[in-house]
């Protein structure tokens, strides 16, 4: 569970993020959304401890990360897996190198050890046989699978996801959305996906927050935001004319 409690972060004069509070839960798929500019990345980086906010607080659980100590923020960078906007796969390793990344910044283990884990986190995301590929021999697709087995091979309690869909077509998409929400629900994990994405709103958004020029101005799942009468909400979820479509179909049937 991550708790913020009324962050506040400015650049200069502006003020980007102006008092939010909410709970991003555990086992459940978060999703920050909000137009671009609202503020999403910023809060992201908030999260990540990349930017200090001037006010408020953010708890890994009851701990607040304004309050640890090194050892401790570097206990919690452990516990946190990234999948990264684009997969950031490095180019020059193997996918098998690419996943063993973090045991090696992280962890002592011996090499065969490492090995294991790597191919069970790789048999998880249904990519065997792909170790001693290059990341440019596969697809965006498993690529992106291989960004999330390299996320979780760490067992992850967190797991930030930043445009987890970009460059992937719609039904490539849908599958890695639903390998997130299985990997959280499996592992329990307490996961924030920042995305712009409508159909991972519809899929996976168990807990969505939604952003509006720093301000959070609506909370709740993918079935309450189909209903909400939110005009800043109906005004995002209907700029798609695909979702306008099915509503106006709704009203009519209704
Ligand atoms: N390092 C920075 N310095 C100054 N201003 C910044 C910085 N990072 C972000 N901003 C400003 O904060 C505002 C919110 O940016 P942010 O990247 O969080 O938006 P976003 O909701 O993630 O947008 P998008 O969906 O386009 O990625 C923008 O006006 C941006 O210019």
């Amino acid at each position: 569970m991550i708790k913020v409690d009324n962050i506040k972060k400015r650049f200069g004069e502006e003020e980007i993020l102006k008092g939010i509070s909410t709970v991003f839960e555990k086992g459940k798929t978060n999703l920050i959304i909000g137009q671009s500019g609202s503020g999403k990345t910023v809060m992201l980086k908030c999260l990540l401890g990349l930017f200090q906010p001037e006010e408020g607080y953010i708890f890994y659980e009851d701990q607040a990360i304004q309050n640890m100590d090194e050892e401790q923020q570097r206990s919690l960078r452990e516990e946190i897996g990234m999948l990264f906007q684009g997969g950031a796969l490095f180019d020059s390793m193997n996918i098998e190198e690419n996943v063993m990344f973090p045991l090696r910044m992280f962890t002592n283990n011996k090499k065969a050890d490492m090995l294991n884990r790597v191919n069970e986190v790789l048999a998880r995301v249904n990519l065997e046989g792909v170790n001693k590929k290059y990341p440019a021999e596969i697809s965006g697709g498993m690529q992106k699978r291989v960004s999330i087995a390299r996320a979780i091979v760490n067992n992850p309690k967190y797991l930030f996801c930043d445009e987890p869909n970009s460059g992937l077509d719609p039904k490539t998409a849908t599958v890695i959305d639903n390998l997130i929400q299985e990997i959280t629900h499996e592992y329990g994990i307490t996961t924030v996906v920042v995305t712009h994405d409508m159909n991972s709103v519809m899929e996976i958004g168990e807990n969505i927050v939604f952003l509006k020029d720093g301000k959070l101005v609506w909370q709740g799942d993918n079935e309450a935001i189909f209903k909400t009468d939110n005009k800043s909400v109906t005004d995002f979820v209907y700029s798609s004319d695909l979702f306008k479509k099915i509503r106006d179909i709704q009203l009519k049937e209704q």
